[in-house]
């Protein structure tokens, strides 16, 4: 069964602490936040500040999501402010092996995030300094959007790898996921989904959240 990460991008922005109870109590496995800063994508969310105020309101393991260009510049603000795990964009920075070591250093999950336009060889020989790979199946900047099934591909390179190699990393993928997308990710190896507008978007997000379960059982 897959792991469902609710997204609070989707949520109600002033109405964080009912949106964020609201999801623990319907079945997340996990609480997925997405900072974003307006320049590695055009769409801007929250910051550390958030992030801290959101910590002791949830005992949901916070999956920390940053769409920031050189993230290593703030690593250590997010694993203060309370991440579980920090996803860092291959694509953001010039030293990605850095920027892993900076949060597995700050005693945080680390996380590499490829978008749709990245191929899996590009994270190759990152794969031995993970906890978790994202695999993006939007282009990252909004919820909402269309989830693009060529990515499947990729979950399923990521899953060969981590067999021939014995590698120990969870799989996640982030847009357009709803309880009919996610089986195909599953199939491929997929372990964790994140789930904004499906989830926050329903009128039961308790069914919501239980389709994506049962979907993947
Ligand atoms: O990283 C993201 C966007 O960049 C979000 O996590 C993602 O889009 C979730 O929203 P939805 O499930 O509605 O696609
Ligand atoms: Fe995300």
């Amino acid at each position: 069964m897959i792991k469902v990460a609710p997204s609070i991008l989707s949520a109600n922005f002033v109405n964080f602490e009912r949106d964020i109870k609201m999801v623990e109590k319907s079945g997340a496995d996990l609480l997925h936040v997405d900072v974003m800063d307006g320049q590695f994508v055009p769409n801007m969310s929250f910051g550390w500040t958030t992030l801290a105020a959101i910590r002791p309101i949830t005992n949901l393991f916070l999956d920390v999501h940053l769409m920031v260009q050189n993230p290593e510049r703030y690593i250590d603000q997010f694993a203060k402010a309370g991440a579980d795990l920090i996803g860092v964009h291959v694509e953001a920075t010039q030293h990605i092996h850095r920027a892993l070591q900076m949060i597995r250093n700050a005693g945080v999950k680390a996380e590499v995030v490829i978008n749709p336009g990245t191929p899996v060889s590009q994270i190759e020989p990152l794969l031995p300094f993970v906890d978790q790979v994202l695999v993006m199946t939007v282009n990252p900047g909004f919820g909402g959007q269309k989830f693009l099934p060529e990515m499947i591909s990729k979950i399923q390179a990521l899953t060969d790898l981590k067999k021939a190699n014995d590698y120990d990393f969870e799989i996640e993928i982030d847009g357009g996921v709803n309880d009919k997308t996610v089986v195909d990710c599953y199939k491929a190896g997929a372990t964790v989904a994140v789930a904004g507008s499906f989830v926050y978007g329903a009128e039961n997000p308790a069914a919501a959240i239980e389709s994506m379960h049962n979907a993947t059982r």
